[in-house]
């Protein structure tokens, strides 16, 4: 009996042993197929959809993160962007139901790049700017039949509509700027954050964390992201978008109320009829057109940069200031410090006309060049690539950033060097409409998020070594203290 014992315990022993052996082998397999994926056998996305709807355009944006990283910085990338055709929401003021179908076409390819069984937990949001806060002012009846429009349009898509509204100056700023920071990964590092200039067609904003106290509250902002706490100063001019600000210096030279106009900001050659109330038809533009007998003008290009920018600087106010410090029209500002990204209507004019990255001495002489070139060559160089009332328009609007970023903000020489200009940051647009959803998500967290205590990859090269390590302390057992086998146990007897 006792040697049948005998015999019984080393059979067991080899059984346990070879299941070890099998569970070994099977977790070595495991860890082998996931170190060669390099990720999580199964990453969950999440997705959410914001619509920015511009002044003189809405896009439509559809964002993305893996599901179990939401709070940790730069993980939520822009995964699509869907241009709406036609123009701002706000130009369907006397044709509200159109506001909503003009969506419709961006809707159906986000339910295409979505997968369906995600349709219902998606977000969407709609933000509406400058364009929709001028309309209110002027119009407040057309504004809100135009909001319905388009929130009736979002709600009965199968996402999970949250809500759509005129954002504020101040909100427009603060996001873009939590934008830059936030795909920059800048948020709880050292190396401090990044200014954000955003230029629309209707308002333009500016933010910065300033090295000096601010002082007036309705520019200041406090936030706590990723364990820091930031200080920043924004404002955004109402009016002083690039289109807005066209209309503001058309308006300046037209108040003698002549009808042909020799413009600077044009180039040389370039004539066309153009309707007063073009100029006139704004909250933005203060007077009106003293003699209604008329109603066309003809604008005429002369193409000189340095008229063109005496032209601009009537628009600004530098005369009053009550605080220690002011942009213009009254508006305090501290110091620019810092580098800055200028993206949106910046970045598309800038880099239209070859113009980022050079000194601000060199920009100024190649957009003075820019200007005198006639406009029969311009539009031989251009004209297939760009509409003609945009192509008309760019030495204005490269005169107008140069005037805004040097007289307005006070960028100098020196600071000039800190601006880069912008459209993605890895990817994804650099915009406010990132920051809004990051908000509106609660996926920017006051604290750093705990550390997970290890690394996938850690995790994996863990287990592995453990494996290893288990598998020789078995094989060693195995010849010091007896001779298990996987045999069958008539075998052993
Ligand atoms: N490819 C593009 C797209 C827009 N833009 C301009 O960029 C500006 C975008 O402004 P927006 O529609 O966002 O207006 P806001 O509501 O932000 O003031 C407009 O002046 C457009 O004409 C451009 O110059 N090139
Ligand atoms: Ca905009």
């Amino acid at each position: 009996m006792a040697e049948q014992r005998e015999m019984k315990a080393p059979w067991h022993s080899g059984k346990m042993l070879c299941v070890a052996i099998f569970f070994i082998a099977a977790v070595i397999t495991l860890v082998a197929i996931s170190v060669v994926q390099n990720k999580p056998i199964q990453q969950k996305y999440k997705y959410g959809i914001v619509l920015d709807a511009g002044s003189s355009h809405t896009a439509l944006y559809i964002y993305e993160w893996p599901a179990e990283k939401e709070n940790n910085t730069g993980m939520v990338r822009q995964r699509h962007y869907c241009p709406v055709k036609g123009k701002g929401i706000s130009s369907y003021a006397h044709n509200s139901s159109g506001a909503g179908l003009s969506l419709m076409h961006c809707i159906e390819e986000a339910k295409r790049k979505i997968d369906p069984a995600k349709h219902k937990e998606t977000p969407v949001y709609l933000g509406a700017t400058a364009g929709m806060r001028l309309l209110m002012e002027q119009d407040p009846k057309s504004a809100e039949k135009v909001l319905s429009s388009v929130k009736d349009t979002l709600s009965k898509t199968p996402f999970d509509f949250q809500g759509a509204r005129i954002i504020t100056g101040q909100q427009e700023g603060a996001f873009g700027w939590i934008t830059v920071n936030y795909l920059g990964e800048n948020f709880g590092k050292a190396a401090g954050t990044m200014g954000a200039l955003d230029l629309g067609g209707a308002s333009t904003q500016i933010t910065f964390v300033s090295n000096q106290p601010i002082e007036s509250p309705d520019n200041s902002m406090d936030f706590r992201l990723y364990g820091s706490d930031y200080q920043v100063y924004t404002h955004s001019f109402l009016c002083y978008g690039k289109d807005q600000v066209l209309k503001l210096a058309l308006e300046k030279q037209l108040q003698s109320g002549e009808t042909l106009l020799q413009d600077p900001c044009f180039h040389q050659g370039y004539s066309q009829d153009k309707q007063f109330k073009d100029v006139f038809d704004t909250p933005c533009v203060k007077t009106i057109n003293k003699d209604d007998s008329k109603e066309n003008f003809t604008h005429n290009g002369t193409g000189d940069f340095a008229q063109c920018q005496s032209s601009i600087q009537k628009v600004f106010n530098f005369s009053q200031c009550t605080s220690s410090r002011c942009s213009f029209n009254g508006v305090y500002q501290p110091p620019v410090v810092g580098t800055f990204g200028a993206f949106s209507a910046y970045y598309f004019v800038m880099n239209f006309l070859n113009l980022t990255g050079q000194s601000l001495e060199d920009t100024k002489r190649n957009l003075a060049d820019y200007c005198k070139t006639p406009w029969n060559e311009i539009k031989q160089r251009y004209g297939e690539r760009v509409k003609e009332k945009y192509l008309s328009e760019y030495c204005f609007s490269g005169t107008y950033i140069l005037t805004l970023l040097e007289n307005g903000y006070n960028f100098t020489e020196d600071t000039w060097r800190d601006i880069t200009f912008i459209d993605k940051i890895e990817g994804s647009s650099a915009g406010w409409t990132l920051g809004y959803m990051l908000n509106l998500t609660n996926m920017i967290p006051a604290e750093a998020p705990d550390t997970p205590l290890m690394t996938h990859g850690g995790f994996v090269i863990l287990i592995l070594f453990l494996s290893i390590f288990l598998l020789v302390l078995l094989f060693l057992g195995h010849r010091f203290l007896g001779r298990p086998s996987c045999s069958s146990p008539k075998d052993i007897v």
